[in-house]
């Protein structure tokens, strides 16, 4: 919830303010330009800052009898006034130890007077100036929340400078300029803040004045103002201004305006008649026109103008990031009571919910009954058969803003009809917690007494269409409803011929046999990717879980009776050559680094563990545990399990027979194994299930209470972690 709250208060602050914020931007970009102009027009002199005030003031009022002010500016050029300072002119700029004019100072440029003007007060004056301070004030409340939520978005402030994921253009570069601009950005509206208080004195800076006691005025004993210790000891760089005495009078002082107090020196005697420290206010005043203006530095007013810009990139990409977030409003035909399908959407950034968009319209298209919420808006839906939940996960591995509420909904409806449902989990694996949120979601409804899974949890990382297609296919398979989901037949070169070597149809039983298939041409596949064939040479395509055996590609299929996939295969001969795509399953390989690797298999999900425990040459610890109805179902598969045992590439085989013996399911030698399942979990190894979603369901059951009593952690902690990996179909 916190995010949103951030995220919400940074967006409305962004858009109370963008209009006059990029005025102010604007403008400052154009104004630190002239602190760089006068940069190059300073008449500051060699060793500045060594000179003191006896080696500069005697002799300044020597060669210019008629000199009353001079001051140093921001760039250290030393400028004096006088009625008729050198004959010609009222004010100079000088050499502060031989009085050599330098040059004379020119009026401020009309540009930027004009811009000055607009950007401290918008041609208006006083409302001007109020709306410029609350625009400096609300950049502060924005560069707060925006710094709030880039901890949040890093996990900690510890790795707030960590790598950003990339999401997309605007995203990125709003957090990584963010991040770099963040001080400068900070430091504009705070100084400008402060100002504006200040003009409209809000906050108190009183100009001091000298209580100078002139009956206590001395005249000796006279000093040469060469050897007054005040001059002496005072730098020339400290100074911001000296007025000079009007007459020869005793009575006439100097009044020194250094750069934190203000005093006044007695002209015969070198006295100091009066002093007093400016207060807290008047320097932090200083101090903020210092820092706003970049007056005192090229290279800060450099960085100012860079930060200006970026608030003009935020302000862009932030209304990017934004409109992208609401581009796609959701739009319904039928009602949630009415629909046979439910697609529930948990979605920050909008990529989830335009794949949810583009399944919602195609079902429509055939003219099914759909209807698409965000997940918050989860109720009862009397008339649904499925119901599909796509989410991403965000922060540490929590719901997106649009469904945090859905695990307190679900609990209030329970629903009144059986629904089959699917899980699709949108993540990174740039993120520890790896969909962790649409885990919990797959791990909450399989609870339910009323849910009933229909497709084994998907995921799909980085938005990656191929990843999406594998569960799409899956979903359309199992509903065997005619929604095409716009599979096209990959193109050719994405095929790969492969020869059938060995068929096991004669010798087949239980209905399920096995094939071999040598590659024709070199592919890139390993066991747990999948073999997609076209049966029909069209876009229906079927997915097996391959088993990667000696370079050969090996699958166990089941033969069904009105099967496309099944029958096609079953009818292939030794020597023939089939068309097929290998589709990458990197979230079901076996681990390169794993202290032990538990496999559950029930059925022909047996197929991509024959291949992972061929391929174990470092001999990880492993444990296979299938089920089967009967022993003869186990016959085909015998030989080469007994020659993994022997090579120790399996150091376990576990049988439950639900048919015959002891008639025992998979999942009750998971629970006889309880201690087993837990320690290897503890120290990071691996469990993988492949096989029927009724068995997966089954034995996600079990080790989640394994999970909850012996580790106090949920099942979907290690699903997000990768310690448990699952293809169920
Ligand atoms: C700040 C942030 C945090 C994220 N955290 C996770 C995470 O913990 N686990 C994960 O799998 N993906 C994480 N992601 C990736 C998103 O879930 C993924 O990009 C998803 O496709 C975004 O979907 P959406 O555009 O519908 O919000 C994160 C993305 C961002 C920007």
């Amino acid at each position: 919830m916190t995010i949103s709250i951030w995220r919400y208060s940074h967006l409305i602050l962004a858009v109370s303010s963008f209009l006059f914020l990029a005025l102010a931007s604007i403008t400052g970009v154009i104004l630190a330009f002239e602190p760089i102009a006068d940069t190059v027009n300073t008449h500051q002199v060699a060793d500045f800052k060594s000179i003191t005030l006896s080696q500069t003031l005697p002799q300044l009022r020597k060669k210019y009898p008629d000199i009353s002010e001079l001051s140093v500016n921001a760039h250290q050029s030393v400028i004096i006034k006088g009625s008729n300072i050198d004959g010609k002119n009222k004010e100079v700029y000088v050499n502060p130890i031989d009085g050599k004019v330098l040059g004379i100072p020119s009026p401020k440029n009309e540009f930027f007077q004009w811009t000055t003007d607009l950007h401290r007060s918008l041609f208006i004056h006083e409302t001007g100036r109020f709306l410029i301070g609350l625009t400096a004030f609300l950049l502060l409340l924005i560069s707060i929340s925006g710094t709030i939520l880039i901890i949040q978005r890093q996990r900690g402030l510890k790795r707030f400078f960590t790598k950003i994921v990339k999401e997309n253009f605007a995203q990125y570069y709003h957090v990584v300029l963010g991040r770099l601009s963040l001080i400068p950005i900070l430091v504009i509206a705070l100084t400008g803040t402060y100002l504006s208080l200040v003009r409209f004195e809000l906050i108190k800076s009183e100009k001091v004045s000298l209580d100078i006691d002139f009956d206590a005025i001395k005249s000796s004993p006279e000093q040469k103002p060469e050897d007054f210790a005040i001059f002496k000891n005072t730098k020339l760089s400290e100074v911001e201004s000296i007025e000079f005495p009007f007459s020869e009078d005793v009575e006439d002082y100097y009044t020194f305006k250094l750069k934190d107090r203000e005093l006044a020196v007695n002209q015969i005697t070198g006295e100091i008649l009066a002093e007093k420290q400016y207060p807290t206010a008047q320097l932090l005043t200083n101090l903020s026109l210092d820092l706003h203006t970049g007056r005192t530095g090229f290279l800060w007013a450099i960085i100012l103008a860079i930060a200006s810009c970026n608030i003009l990139f935020f302000i862009y990409s932030g209304f990017a990031i934004t409109f992208k977030r609401r581009a796609k409003g959701i739009k319904n035909k039928y009602s949630a009571e009415e629909s046979k399908f439910i697609i529930l959407v948990g979605s920050e950034n909008g990529s989830t919910l335009q794949f949810a968009s583009s399944v919602h319209e195609q079902l429509i298209q055939n003219g099914e009954k759909s209807f698409l919420a965000e997940m918050n808006q989860y109720q009862i839906y009397p008339k649904a058969e499925y119901l599909l939940v796509m989410t991403a996960t965000y922060g540490l591995g929590d719901a997106p803003t649009n469904a945090q509420k859905f695990t307190s909904l679900l609990a209030k409806y329970p629903q009144t009809n059986p629904i089959r449902f699917s899980v699709l989990g949108f993540g990174s694996h740039a993120y520890p917690d790896f969909c962790q949120f649409a885990f919990e979601v797959n791990q909450l409804l399989t609870q339910q007494n009323w849910a009933k899974p229909l497709v084994g949890i998907h995921t799909v990382s980085d938005k990656s269409p191929s990843e999406f297609g594998l569960w799409a296919e899956a979903w359309t398979q199992q509903t065997n409803l005619p929604i095409s989901l716009k599979i096209e037949r990959p193109k050719v070169e994405e095929m790969s011929t492969l020869k059938v070597l060995q068929h096991t149809k004669d010798t087949f039983s239980e209905d399920t046999f096995m094939l071999r298939f040598v590659p024709q041409e070199r592919v890139k596949v390993t066991s747990g990717d999948l073999l997609a064939i076209y049966p029909a040479n069209d876009h229906r395509e079927r997915l097996y879980s391959i088993g990667l055996i000696d370079k050969e590609i090996q699958l166990s299929v089941k033969l069904h009776p009105n099967g496309l996939g099944s029958n096609y295969l079953y009818n292939l001969n030794a020597e023939e050559t089939i068309s097929a795509k290998i589709v990458r399953n990197k979230a079901f390989h076996f681990p390169k680094k794993a202290s032990a690797v538990m496999m559950i298999c029930n059925g022909t999900g047996i197929a991509p563990f024959l291949g992972m425990i061929s391929q174990n040459k470092k001999k990880i610890p492993s444990q296979l545990y299938c089920g089967f109805r009967a022993n003869t179902s186990l016959e085909i598969y015998e030989a080469s399990l007994k020659a993994f045992q022997e090579n120790q590439q399996l150091q376990q085989l576990n049988i439950a027979l639900s048919r015959e013996g002891t008639k025992q399911y998979v999942g009750d030698l998971v629970k006889r194994d309880a201690e087993q399942f837990a320690e290897v979990l503890q120290n990071k190894g691996v469990i993988m299930i492949c096989g029927s979603l009724a068995m997966q369901k089954d034995v996600v059951e079990v080790l989640d209470k394994i999970c909850q009593e012996k580790i106090e952690k949920s099942v979907s902690y290690f699903q997000s972690h990768g310690q448990i990996l699952m293809d169920c179909y």
